[in-house]
This record gives C-alpha cells, sequence and structure tokens, in this order.
C-alpha cells in the first residue's frame, strides 16, 4: 500500500467525472476559433482536452466541502492565538477567466473547549474557496465564515495578499500592484487591540 503525500498530485487533480469535459472541450475549440485560430493545427490539436484536464483542477473547490476539511479537530486547550502565514495561494478572477496569486494569512484563537484544527487544514480550506470562479474579498470572507462556523473560535482573522493578472497583462496595465484583502470575527472584530496585534503578526515580515 502506497502512503499519499499530505497533497498529492492525485489529489489535487480532483474529480474528472465532476466536469463535463467534452462540453468543456468544445467550449475551448470554439474559443480558439473565435479569435481566429486554426483549433486543428498540431500545436493546438491536444489543446480543449489539456485545457479540460486544468480546469478541473483549477475549479475542484467547486465540488468541495469545507466542512469534511475542518473536521479533524484535537483537543488542545489552546485559547491563544494559531496563525499560518504566508500560505500560497492560486485562484481565477472571475471577471476575467485569469488568475490572482499570492499568499493567504489565516489565522484564529479556539473557542471555549480549546479545541484546533490541523495546520495543514487552513491550507487545504484556502485552497477550496481559491480553487472557483473568485473575487478576492468574497473568498476572504468565506474562509473567514468557514472557519467561524466549523471551529466556533473566539475569534478569526484573514488576509489575503494578491496580485490580479486582469490588472496587469491587460486592461489597465498594473503589474505588481498588491491587493490586501481582511475579514475579521469575534474577537478580532470586537477588541481593536487584540486586531492590531494579530495584523502586526501578519502584515510585519
Ligand atoms: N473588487 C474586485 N474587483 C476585481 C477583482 N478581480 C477583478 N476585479 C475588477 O473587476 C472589474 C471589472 O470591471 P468591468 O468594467 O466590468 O470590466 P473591464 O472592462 O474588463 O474592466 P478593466 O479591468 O478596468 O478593463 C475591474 O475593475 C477589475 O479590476 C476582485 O477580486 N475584486
Ligand atoms: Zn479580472
Amino acid at each position: 500500500m502506497s502512503v499519499l503525500p499530505e497533497e498529492s498530485e492525485d489529489e489535487v487533480r480532483a474529480d474528472p467525472a465532476r466536469i463535463d469535459s467534452a462540453r468543456a472541450e468544445a467550449a475551448v475549440r470554439e474559443l480558439l476559433l473565435a479569435v481566429g485560430e486554426d483549433p486543428d493545427r498540431p500545436g493546438l490539436r491536444d489543446t480543449p482536452a489539456r485545457v479540460a484536464r486544468a480546469y478541473a483542477e483549477t475549479f475542484a473547490g467547486i465540488w468541495q466541502d469545507p466542512a469534511e476539511i475542518l473536521a479533524t479537530v484535537f483537543d488542545e486547550d489552546h485559547d491563544e492565538l494559531v496563525l499560518v502565514k504566508d500560505i500560497p495561494m492560486y485562484s481565477t478572477c472571475e471577471h476575467h477567466l485569469v488568475p490572482f496569486h499570492g499568499m493567504a494569512h489565516v489565522g484564529y484563537i479556539p473557542g471555549e473547549d480549546g479545541r484546533v484544527t490541523g495546520l495543514s487544514k487552513l491550507g487545504r480550506l484556502v485552497d477550496v474557496y481559491a480553487r472557483r470562479p473568485q473575487v478576492q474579498e468574497r473568498m476572504t470572507r468565506q474562509i473567514a465564515d468557514a472557519l467561524d462556523e466549523h471551529l466556533k473560535p473566539r475569534g478569526v482573522i484573514v488576509v489575503i495578499e494578491a496580485e490580479h493578472l486582469c490588472m496587469g497583462m491587460r486592461g489597465i496595465r498594473k503589474p505588481g500592484s498588491t491587493t490586501v484583502t481582511s475579514a475579521v470575527r469575534g474577537m478580532f472584530r470586537d477588541n481593536p487591540a487584540t486586531r492590531a496585534e494579530a495584523m502586526s503578526l501578519v502584515i510585519g515580515r
């Protein structure tokens, strides 16, 4: 029996049965025709199938349930901050279907029961919401709300710093600009000092 690493390639590739591959392939072929390309030339012949497979991975989060990820909890009796910083994330801007990417920082203060979840689960949670057509603000809130709902913590803080390729490679063409969004719940929302302390830990390098 083989033991898969935490985030195996197989796992990331998602469930191909969940995507209508034939439909995705036909759509990519149409798009290539629409921009004036020849989808039958040798270099593009396999492209619709490749894009369909890539989309199955890029949008795998549509089919994933955050509750399953956050079902792993440990009784640690910990009542102070748990923060995982610099979680790399790749998402897709739902307006232009091009990537935005950067870092997510996810922290929480466990609830009365002192239960914590596995550290890797915070990264998995980010992926569940990143692998969907997204808007950065919504993704930030969704991560915070999922933690709030499933862990019942005293507080949650989520900060995402990302570069949107739709603002770099096209349109306004401002490559290198970073968009920072935050969502705070519980203690981080109610107590400015707690929030400021967490923010300095998150943003401080
Ligand atoms: N608030 C927010 N805006 C986003 C995000 N991703 C992309 N956008 C913006 O969505 C907007 C879409 O604007 P539209 O005027 O409908 O589309 P557009 O003509 O392609 O806009 P330009 O990008 O300005 O060329 C743009 O201003 C993008 O910068 C995001 O995650 N959050
Ligand atoms: Zn965009």
